[in-house]
């Protein structure tokens, strides 16, 4: 069969990441983002094979200018050869255990979905809805972040809340980053040469969004994220778990609003609202070598509460094969990856400091001490996974 070439969307509410997997190539084709969207900023940034990174400003484009200036690039850089798109899509809800081609019915599912989802759904289904009307004619997939932790048991997607409010309004944990949760649980499988369908792993994704897994033979077991992806773990902005009556704390002291507190939650804590200074890692990190009190404080709470994650997901795990760290965070940082794990060392779980130092940059590898539990480093690629999903998926059709 002919090297097929799939176009992977990524559409956020003001971005648009994009990636051009080839079947013939271990990297992409292409691959950006366009950024700052509907404002007078906007502006797309690319690269190719060579990695020589471009960039044109697109002064108040939208999500559909932006795909219509990607459309040449898309065709040099595969020769008008373009076989499928695939798209993330972040919340499935429960009609969604597995990616799927997307028809009217898939749509009004997504659509469906959005009040669970609101950050979210509505900027995938523009995706969706403007590379409907570009290519009518490419098949087109939706790859799903809730949809590998259906698996989960009903004693860990279940909030202590009456029944009524999960039947009736879909209440309970759902989870996210299950596209990147696969990718690596496989990989840690082919790394290690166990069984994907016998091996037991936590993996750790640690992004501008952070989640835990455990993975059980394949399948997830639990997960931190819950009905929407603030559930958790310390993230770049979001806070993560608080107490949940922080909200009426807030509405009754300081008069706040439902949209501020939301506000405050999802965009104003987490490493910035902690650091007062930045959401991203790299900066906090540079910050904490110059001494910084508060940007080392972010990093401590980060890295504990991450711990106490991993740990309380040994609840789900038959047996330990490995903890993986991946994401940004995960794939780059060995300062992180240390303070982590030296919270559990009770559980067995040790670094190896010069094995760690050198797993950053894309290099994957073990880095626990000889004789400890498994520590794994292995870059995500939910690009790659998502096209894989969506040849998967052009194959059975044409079947
Ligand atoms: N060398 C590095 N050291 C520490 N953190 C890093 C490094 N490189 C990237 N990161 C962090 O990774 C995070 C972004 O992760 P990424 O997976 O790219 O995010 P996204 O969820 O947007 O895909 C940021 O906090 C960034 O600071
Ligand atoms: C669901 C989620 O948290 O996604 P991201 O990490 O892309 O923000
Ligand atoms: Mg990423």
């Amino acid at each position: 069969m002919a090297t097929r070439n799939i176009l992977v969307l990524n559409c956020g509410s003001s971005s648009l990441k994009f990636a051009l997997l080839s079947q013939a190539h271990s990297t992409p084709l292409l691959a950006g983002q366009a950024e700052r969207l509907a404002g007078p900023q906007a502006t797309l940034h690319w690269w190719q094979a060579a990695n020589i990174r471009q960039r044109r400003e697109l002064p108040g484009a939208d999500h559909r200018a932006a795909l219509q200036a990607l459309l040449p690039l898309v065709e040099a850089a595969c020769g008008g050869g373009l076989h499928g798109i695939g798209h993330r899509v972040v919340h499935g809800g429960e009609q969604f255990t597995q990616s799927c081609l997307i028809d009217a019915r898939t749509l009004a599912a997504i659509r469906e979905t959005v009040p669970l989802a609101p950050l979210h759904n509505p900027a995938n289904l523009l995706g969706i809805e403007t590379a409907l009307a570009l290519f009518p004619d490419l098949p087109q997939v939706a790859v799903f972040d809730t949809a590998f932790h259906q698996s989960m048991p009903e004693h860990a997607y279940r909030y202590a809340i009456p029944e009524r409010f999960y039947r009736e309004h879909g209440v309970r944990r759902y989870g996210f980053h299950g596209t990147s949760h696969r990718y690596v649980g496989r990989r840690a499988a082919e790394i290690t040469g166990l069984s994907p369908g016998d091996s037991c792993w936590l993996s750790a994704h640690l992004g501008n969004g952070c989640s835990t897994c455990a993975i059980v033979d394949g399948q997830s077991r639990d997960t931190s994220m819950g009905l929407t992806p603030l559930e958790g773990l310390v993230m770049g902005t979001r806070s993560g778990d608080v107490d949940p009556n922080l909200h009426s704390h807030l509405a009754r002291t300081l008069g706040w609003s439902l949209t501020e507190i939301d506000h405050l939650l999802n965009s104003e804590s987490g490493l910035l609202g902690l650091s007062g200074l930045s959401n991203d890692m790299r900066n906090l990190e540079q910050e904490r070598a110059r001494g910084h009190r508060q940007a080392t404080l972010a990093i401590e709470v980060f890295c504990y509460r991450l711990a106490k994650s991993l740990a309380a997901l040994f609840c789900a795990l038959p047996r330990l094969d490995g903890a993986i760290f991946t994401g940004g965070i995960g794939e780059n940082s060995p300062l992180v990856r240390a303070r982590t794990v030296a919270h559990m060392g009770l559980l067995g779980l040790v670094v190896d400091e010069t094995a760690n130092a050198r797993c950053v940059g894309g290099v994957s590898g073990a880095i626990n001490a000889p004789g400890h539990p498994r520590l794994l480093v292995i870059p995500t690629n939910e690009e790659q996974q998502i096209a894989l999903d969506t040849l998967a998926l052009l194959d059975s059709s044409a079947s």
